[in-house]
């Protein structure tokens, strides 16, 4: 039975929709979004599956103000969509309908769903699956960039996965279309993924506005992430995570870095560097060393000493693992003692166990709390109420896109997802990041 024939509170009015309706058939529910939904659909003609997005223009807003601010905003997303469209790693925006409190934007489907869902299941990914995301976001990323567009927002929860595990960069939400000379100056974003030049210049006069080169920033911050699986900027308190971003400050010596060569680490460097000028663009990201070796992999030329070397060398890799599994090396029960982590086996099997136990990460690496950062908490209006308050960091607010807005008062009452706080500067002074 299809949702169409089912009586779903949910779902707009088939009188009101009706154009929508009579082209799509409505199926289960993918996801959930402050003010949308997103449900499966098939289009009746051609039976294709999209994901559509329903947007309720008047779900929790207090006055018409809103409605109409969330009808423009969505707008400018739509318009933006246009302008990105055909390129293979950016959501196809396929059909749109409008009525005067709902809005339907139909997508493409994409079938893994989130990067940060596939990301949370694996806990960590290979250099290579590194290499196949970053390149497709990098190209993505590149090509947004082309078109004057900064997307702000780039983070796990917003890289969809097809079939095929490709990158489909989605949400252009907070995305700006900026002429050659301006900069931005609004603070909008995710605090573990902010570039440090976004927060300074909402925290002190005469800095320059922003502008493309926080999303390559945004990049480093991924990239570094999916390596690991934790990030790179991280504390319990947000004033120590912020003040770590805006002295880029951030650690590749725990354990896990052993097991990854100097290619990611030194890409990584080059885009979480503090000097825009000095990071790298989306191009020159792409020409790294580290994309080289993809390139090689997808065009193998044929050399058959070298792969009857290659072979000879395998067979006795092979038996070399074989012994070694075998006959493991021994390793001193005072490490295992004192430091188990340190031992990559017994780290595979912490992370896991822990993993199972808990639906998420909970190791602490160093200043960092999986289990709080990957917490992919319902997304949620925030009217700063009295929790938000007591944990928002004391000297920043948190306000909605609005920038000339104010928590809970009128037109700035907007949003905030799990771990997506709008900020707002306050002219905070950052305490020194502690060493520990
Ligand atoms: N094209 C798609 N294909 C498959 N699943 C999707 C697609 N678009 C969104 N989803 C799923 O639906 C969920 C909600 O999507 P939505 O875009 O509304 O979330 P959001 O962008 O986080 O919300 P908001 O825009 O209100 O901040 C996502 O988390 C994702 O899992």
């Amino acid at each position: 039975m299809t949702v169409n024939s089912m009586c779903d509170e949910d779902l707009p009015d088939h009188d009101l929709a009706k154009d929508f309706y009579l082209k799509y058939e409505v199926r289960e529910v993918l996801g959930k979004g402050v003010s949308s939904t997103v449900r499966r659909c098939i289009e009746q003609d051609t039976s294709h599956e999209y994901a559509v997005k329903i947007i309720d223009l008047t779900s929790e807003k207090d006055s018409d103000f809103e409605t109409e601010e969330l009808r423009i905003s969505t707008i400018k997303e739509m318009n933006i969509l246009r302008m990105c469209a055909q390129h293979p790693n950016i959501i196809e925006l396929h059909d749109t309908f409008e009525t005067s409190t709902f809005i339907f934007l139909v997508f493409e489907l994409c079938k893994k769903g989130e990067l940060f869902d596939y990301l949370t299941e694996v806990v960590t990914l290979s250099e290579k699956r590194t290499r196949q995301v970053m390149r497709q976001l990098l190209e993505a990323v590149e090509f947004v960039h082309s078109k004057h567009i900064v997307h702000r927002d780039l983070k796990p929860e917003n890289i969809l996965l097809d079939d095929n595990f490709n990158v489909k960069l989605s949400d252009f939400g907070f995305a700006s279309v900026i002429s050659h000379e301006e900069e931005l100056t609004d603070l909008c974003g995710t605090p573990g993924y902010l570039a440090p030049e976004v927060l300074k210049v909402s925290m002190y006069d005469n800095v320059p506005g922003y502008g493309r080169p926080c999303d390559m920033w945004a990049c480093g911050v991924i990239m570094y992430t999916l390596l690991v699986g934790c990030p790179p900027f991280w504390h319990r308190k947000q004033m120590y995570m912020l003040r770590a971003i805006m002295e880029g400050k951030y650690s590749v010596s725990s354990p896990e870095w052993e097991d990854i060569s100097e290619h990611p680490k030194d890409l990584i460097s080059k885009l979480l560097v503090v000097d825009t000028k000095k990071r790298y663009t989306a191009e020159q990201a792409l020409a790294h060393p580290f994309f080289k070796r993809e390139e090689r992999e997808e065009k193998p030329e044929f050399f058959p000493r070298r792969k009857f070397i290659a072979g000879v060398l395998v067979v006795v890799a092979i038996s070399r693992i074989r012994n070694l599994h075998l006959h493991p090396p021994p390793v001193a029960l005072e490490q295992v003692r004192h430091d188990p982590y340190s031992i990559k086996i017994i780290r595979k099997v912490i992370d896991a166990g822990a993993f199972k136990i808990y639906g998420h990460w909970v190791k602490r690496g160093e200043n960092q709390n999986r289990a709080a950062l990957f917490e992919n908490m319902p997304k949620r209006d925030i009217k700063c109420s009295q929790s938000d308050e007591a944990t928002a960091p004391k000297q920043i607010k948190l306000v909605g896109s609005s920038t000339t807005s104010t928590p809970g008062t009128g037109p700035g009452m907007l949003r905030q997802r799990s771990n997506h706080a709008l900020l707002r500067s306050g002219r905070p002074s950052l305490p020194t990041v502690p060493d520990d």
